[in-house]
């Protein structure tokens, strides 16, 4: 596959960083209310889903208040028909659908139960956006759906390459779908890339941008990378933490070093001091290419 132009967003409306993230309410949702009024139009419609393909083989992991979160985003218009699953794994899986004005979503289900709680919680302690969340396992993964919206509207915001969110209803994540009718978008791990160094630059603008913007991503490697268009999009930005987190140096580290030992596999050498450097370094210009 050859790797075309990548381009980078106008940070015009790139906020400073600081403090001043909004409050998320992880209160009992709207969709909440619907599970438990459980009408007879939601059984039906419980019933329909149930026994379609894709969510056959989740009746086990799927409860009832992710049917009904479900049954509100079809009831707003977010979602009008479900497709196939792009993504079945450990703590969520990743559908595509039709949403409003024929568009293609990408809806991305977290499952309750079977998400690493103790995980979660070292990533949203010490974030001043969910202070005081106590400790409740269905809160912990509610907020962590409403961190991942609220994470990739401020990517967006700072000029990085996301999946524009869409909606979020309790444990359901609606998104830009990145990708085609012939399929999801390839991770950087699946594409043969014939200019590692034009890429590399456009990854360290965005983890310069999103530090810029307050927020390290966390889990960065060449997995969490896609290739949409002529565009390379950064994902999964549940876990990405404010730079005020007591591991986000860890996190950043642990980043870079991902991040250099693949494109080092991709012969562009590179150290993970240097490409931290230029992250943290706000000062410099940014000479990354606009167009190559
Ligand atoms: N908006 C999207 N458009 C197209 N494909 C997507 C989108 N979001 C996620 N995917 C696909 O689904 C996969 C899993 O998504 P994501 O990494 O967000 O979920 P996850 O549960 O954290 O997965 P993992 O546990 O593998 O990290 C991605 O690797 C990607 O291939």
């Amino acid at each position: 596959m050859t790797m075309p132009e990548y381009r980078l967003l106008d940070t015009d409306e790139a906020d400073a960083p600081g403090d001043e993230f909004e409050e998320i309410d992880v209160e009992d949702t709207e969709a909440d209310t619907i599970a438990r009024k459980r009408d007879r139009e939601f059984s039906e419609f419980r019933k329909r889903i149930k026994n379609t393909e894709q969510f056959k083989v989740e009746d086990s992991v799927f409860d009832d208040a992710t049917y009904a979160a479900l049954y509100k985003l079809v009831q707003d218009d977010y979602i009008v028909a479900f497709g196939g699953p792009i993504s079945t794994g450990k703590e969520a899986n990743v559908y595509t659908a039709l949403g409003d004005e024929d568009t293609e979503v990408a809806v991305k289900v977290y499952r309750i139960n079977a998400s690493d709680f103790t995980d979660m919680r070292g990533y949203l302690d010490g974030d001043p956006r969910f202070r005081g969340i106590g400790s409740d396992k269905k809160k912990v993964v509610l907020a962590w759906v409403r961190k991942e919206f609220a994470n990739l509207k401020r990517a967006r915001k700072a000029g990085v390459l996301v999946p524009e969110p869409i909606a979020v209803e309790r444990n359901v994540l609606v998104m830009e779908y990145l990708g085609t009718e012939e399929g999801r978008g390839k991770r950087l791990s699946e594409v043969n890339l014939e200019n590692p160094e034009t890429a590399y630059e456009v990854v360290r603008e965005y983890m310069r941008r999103l530090h810029d913007a307050g927020l390290v991503h966390g889990d960065l490697s060449e997995y969490n990378l896609i290739v949409h268009g002529d565009e390379i999009y950064v994902i999964d930005l549940g876990q990405a933490v404010t730079v005020h987190h007591p591991n986000a140096e860890e996190f950043l580290d642990r980043d870079c070093e991902n991040v250099t030992a693949f494109f080092g596999r991709q012969g562009h050498d590179v150290t993970a001091d240097e490409l931290k450097e230029y992250v943290l370094d706000q000062d410099e210009d940014e000479d990354v290419a606009e167009e190559f």
